[in-house]
């Protein structure tokens, strides 16, 4: 995908057969950490090769551990049980599952300086918080800006055991230090600060891949864990497909009134956007409040979905969406405005879609603003199947984690005009 801009082409039917998604971004990044982090040779298979987790992939490279990728879907990571100082800084795009998680390993294992760095949007994705959680534990790190390049003198382990972490922006700091702490030499407590977390699922993923490669996790509370010092240990490792890869699918299928079958029962999903399944199953009668706190990455998806149900539709507990890779509560509501004035607004951090069947049908031409975020694209390609005239710019931002999107639809009938 070279070209600057797509135009979706409604297909005119409803979309039906099958499209696997890609493995998941969020497991993949995690089980590649791990896997450099453990002795020994770990095969991961179901995963998803996409910018994120060749970022994840690179800069554990850099850092001593070996990575062959003997299949599409398949790593193989050997670690040595340590982290070398990487030649250069590291370099991780946009990609916030590496920025966030690697600077915690990095406190705990490496000996030298590291800097973590990413792209010019990355730049602007906020990572005090852990900054400093990781000084309060005596170590030497500094993010001037508040975001990254961040600069890390590490000493190889952390002055003491036990951390309080504000995960009030994201929940990726919480699995940062969680994915950092078998690493010590003593037992390391991890609390959260308040008990607002957005996204608590990814913490349960967190969880889930770390016992997978042989953590010691007691749950002392629904806010604090208690992790023994074991390190990790090699193994095998099946991902399982994108839950927010397949919102989208699910979305074209209530959209265009057909069947896609993507190999996976929706209560199979271990991810938290799983839980859009049953939202997307209620159009064109969405309720009228959506609280996307516990299925954030799903919102776009779901505002997308809300311009074409039968009522207005209000988002809460979005916040956060203003700091992903891109502002997405702006996003979505210029994107949505741009087909048709008035489709969307803004109220506080709170997200109202009107609601507009009659959008079906109808040619509004409108070019999509994506931000180079890839779920702005994918969600917007959504509105291209019912309504004519809908250009996505920048199309191939998808290759964050669905490098494969495109074809994807175009599997099912979707067909586009390009720009160039
Ligand atoms: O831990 C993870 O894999 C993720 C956590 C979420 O981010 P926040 O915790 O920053 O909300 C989510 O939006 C992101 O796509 C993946
Ligand atoms: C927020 C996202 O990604 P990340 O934070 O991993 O960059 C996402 O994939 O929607």
């Amino acid at each position: 995908m070279t070209t600057e801009k797509l135009t979706i082409v409604p297909p005119g039917h409803a979309l039906s057969g099958r499209v696997l998604p890609p493995g998941s971004k969020s497991i993949t990044n995690r089980a590649l950490l791990l896997a450099g982090l453990a002795q020994g040779e770990s095969r991961l298979t179901g995963a998803l090769r996409s910018d994120d987790t060749r970022y994840m992939a690179e800069a554990l490279r850099a850092m001593g551990v070996t990575i062959d990728e003997p299949e599409e879907t398949t790593f193989a990571v050997t670690g040595t049980g340590a982290l070398a100082v990487p030649a250069h800084p590291l370099f991780l795009g946009n990609a916030g599952t590496a920025v966030r998680f690697l600077p915690a390993a990095i406190a705990a294992l490496v000996k030298g300086e590291v800097i973590v760095d990413g792209d010019s949007h990355m730049r602007k994705r906020p990572i005090l918080p852990l900054v400093n959680a990781l000084s309060s534990l005596g170590v030497d790190i500094s993010a001037p800006t508040g975001c990254p390049p961040v600069t890390i003198r590490a000493k190889g382990g952390f002055a003491a055991d036990r951390v309080v972490i504000d995960a009030g922006l994201s929940s990726q700091y919480v699995s940062a230090l969680l994915m950092a702490a078998p690493l010590l030499g003593r037992p390391f407590s991890v609390e959260l600060a308040g008990d607002e977390i957005g996204a608590r699922g990814y913490i349960d993923l967190t969880l889930a891949a770390m016992r997978a490669f042989g953590a010691d996790i007691e749950e002392v509370s629904p806010s604090a864990w208690r992790i023994r010092p074991t390190g990790y240990r090699a193994t095998g490792f099946h991902i399982e497909p994108d839950a927010s890869a397949a919102t989208y699918l699910w979305a074209a299928e209530a959209l265009t009134g057909g069947q896609i079958d993507i190999g996976t029962p929706a209560a199979d999903f271990t991810q938290p956007d799983a839980k859009a399944y049953q939202m997307i199953a209620t159009f064109p009668q969405m309720p009228a409040e959506i609280d996307g706190s516990q299925m954030q990455d799903a919102i776009p998806t779901l505002a997308v979905l809300a311009a074409y149900n039968a009522s207005p539709v209000r988002f809460t507990g979005i916040a956060n969406l203003r700091v992903k890779e891109c502002d997405r509560v702006r996003a979505l509501s210029l994107g949505l405005n741009g087909i048709r004035e008035g489709l969307a607004r803004e109220e506080g951090d709170d997200l109202i879609v009107s609601g507009d069947p009659a959008l079906s049908g109808q040619r509004r031409p409108a070019e999509i603003d994506t931000f180079a975020d890839h779920r702005i694209a994918m969600s917007f390609a959504l509105a291209g199947l019912k309504t004519s005239g809908i250009t996505i710019l920048d199309p191939k931002c998808v290759g964050k984690t669905y490098p494969g999107y495109w074809d994807a639809l175009a599997s099912l009938g979707v067909r586009y005009e390009t720009g160039d």
